[in-house]
């Protein structure tokens, strides 16, 4: 299935009215549906598969980790449907020469960021996805990310940073290389 948009746009509009609003304004008559043009693209994600992106690999002699580091993100935490943004750095290390395309990773923490998230859960999707898609001795995310719902409403504390870790493997045995990859990526 994917996005219901006149559900979207009705639910919107019952939205603008219980807060009070004329949905039939001349400023915001059209804001139902571009609502859900809205939420059809920062919640397409939902109906994607990211391993789609992982089937290329190249083979290439190289025994080491790669890290693709401050890959942009915005995402919306499942709790209040406001945005959680900033960066993600995904460690990973080929294991039998299959390097993947360094593309294929950020599009692979877009699609997984184009859902109602949690920050520790978002992490968690990527590297798996990644882990089970490739060969690899281990794989490690770290988000680093500021929520709305803290910022915004609520407790209101603009700049408190979130950071979260995920690893698997090599990662999660070696403390010696999961504190130089995360040297690398404070340097
Ligand atoms: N662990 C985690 N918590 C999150 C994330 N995004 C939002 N939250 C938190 O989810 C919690 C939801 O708490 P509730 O008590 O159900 O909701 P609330 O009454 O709106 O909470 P307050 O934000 O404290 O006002 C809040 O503490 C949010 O800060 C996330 O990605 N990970
Ligand atoms: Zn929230």
């Amino acid at each position: 299935m994917s996005v219901d948009k006149s559900k979207i746009e009705t639910a919107v509009k019952m939205i603008l009215e219980a807060v009070g609003e004329d949905p039939n304004r001349p400023g915001i008559i059209d804001t139902p549906a571009r609502v859900a043009r809205m939420y059809e693209e920062v919640f397409s994600g939902l109906h994607e598969d990211p391993k789609k992106h992982l089937e290329v690999y190249f083979s290439e002699e190289y025994d080491q980790y790669v890290v693709v580091q401050d890959i942009v993100f915005h995402s919306m935490c499942e709790h209040h449907l406001l945005p959680f943004f900033g960066r993600v750095h995904v460690a990973y290390y080929p294991e039998n020469n299959e390097v993947v395309g360094l593309s294929k990773i950020a599009r692979v923490t877009d699609v997984i960021s184009r859902r109602p998230q949690l920050q520790e859960r978002m992490g968690k999707q990527i590297g798996d996805t990644i882990a089970n898609s490739i060969q690899s001795k281990g794989v490690m995310v770290v988000i680093e990310a500021e929520h709305m719902c803290m910022v915004m409403r609520g407790i209101k504390k603009p700049g408190a940073i979130t950071k979260t870790i995920y690893s698997t493997g090599i990662f999660k045995e070696d403390l010696a290389m999961r504190q130089e990859v995360l040297n690398l990526i404070k340097g």
